[in-house]
């Protein structure tokens, strides 16, 4: 990896090019609120997130990125519409990987505009695509909402719905899931054993879990619902598949899923909004053509992206992380904006990337 020297010269060019394009640079605290926002990054980043204790403020966190801490920041007294830039270093412990970076630099850019959500997107996609132009990458991209939309659209008990969707970032345990709630898989018998119990809570087993009685029961109550619903049909798990494998060039990936949505209305809104995403892209002068739509992509990345993701990634080189992320995040703005919200959009760079695809590492 080149030197830190060199990260910081690139970062700030970086800067200058989002700034150059309509940001105000943005600064955030490297020691973060862990009790208000880690939660918000989802299981992954919270299993990596670097925590310590301070007697005066509570558990702290090194940030983990910019945008939560920028999203915080503007829903408190950012004026409307508002683009952002920043450079600096995040944290995130590796535990699989120790040739990976557990501390590295992002350069971002960030859009809080309620005007045409399409647009933002192909602004940030495009500022991004631009600032890549001189070394070989590809982008993959995706939609979250897409796939929150099918879920929501499912014949089924909304706790089945909630149940998915929560898992949606975790690709095994949502097909887990949905084996179980479409009959392909049975109850584990362990639990049908529990459920088939009279009195389940009678056993003479003195309570020492965190549980009281009352949520046990209710738990139980819940899965003895849960296993008296009606099976999700194998045709909307069919079309359910058929959107997740999904995996063409954006014009390609429309018509497969305008397809889909012929039986599956609930994801006509979404696929609407991802040919206004097209058309934007497209006006501004980038090639749809080339860019590829995978219908189950971003499914491990942060959890508070709800609509479009992408990223983009050198070919062949699988010694290296992609060298850009990004996607639309409108839900953590509500989350954050005590009853405001504002449909949001940014990406990043990571300059040390970038440096190393353009052999200067
Ligand atoms: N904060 C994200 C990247 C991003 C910026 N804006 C939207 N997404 C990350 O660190 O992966």
């Amino acid at each position: 990896m080149p030197q830190k020297a060199l990260i910081r010269a690139r970062a700030a060019e970086l800067r200058a090019t989002f700034e150059a394009a309509g940001a105000t640079v943005a600064e955030t605290p490297l020691l973060q609120p862990a009790e208000v926002l880690l939660d918000l990054y989802g299981e992954d980043i919270r299993a990596r997130a670097y925590v310590t204790s301070d007697s005066l403020l509570g558990e702290q966190m090194l940030r983990p990125d910019f945008t939560v801490p920028v999203v915080q920041m503007h829903m408190q007294h950012g004026a409307e519409p508002a683009r952002y830039t920043y450079a600096g270093e995040v944290f995130r412990r590796q535990d699989a990987d120790t040739s990976r970076a557990n501390e590295y630099t992002q350069v971002g850019y960030e859009v809080f505009d309620r005007d045409n959500p399409a647009a933002a997107d192909a602004e940030v996609f495009g500022l991004i695509h631009v600032a890549l132009a001189d070394v070989d990458v590809r982008a993959s991209t995706g939609d979250i909402g897409l796939l929150m939309a099918a879920v929501q659209g499912l014949e089924t008990t909304d706790r089945r719905k909630e149940a998915l969707k929560r898992h949606i970032w975790r690709p095994r345990r949502f097909r887990a899931l949905l084996d179980r709630y479409s009959g392909r898989m049975t109850v584990p018998q362990s639990r049908q054993a529990l459920l088939d119990m009279d009195a389940p809570l009678q056993t003479g087993v003195p309570f020492i879990g965190l549980r009281s009685p009352d949520e046990i029961s209710e738990r139980i109550e819940a899965l003895r619902e849960d296993v008296n619903a009606a099976p999700i049909s194998s045709v909307q798990v069919e079309l359910l598949d058929a959107l997740l494998d999904v995996r063409e060039t954006l014009p390609f990936a429309l018509e497969r899923l305008r397809d889909i949505a012929v039986d599956m209305p609930a994801i006509t809104h979404a696929v609407f909004s991802l040919r206004e995403r097209i058309d934007a892209m497209d006006a501004k002068g980038i090639d749809v053509g080339a860019i590829e739509f995978e219908g189950s992509y971003g499914r491990t990345n942060m959890e508070y992206y709800d609509g479009f993701v992408f990223e983009f990634h050198a070919e062949g080189r699988a010694d290296l992380p992609a060298v850009a992320t990004g996607g639309r995040y409108d839900a953590l703005t509500r989350v954050l904006g005590g009853g405001n919200e504002i449909p949001a959009v940014g990406a990043v760079i990571r300059p040390e990337v970038l440096l190393a695809l353009e052999g200067q590492a």
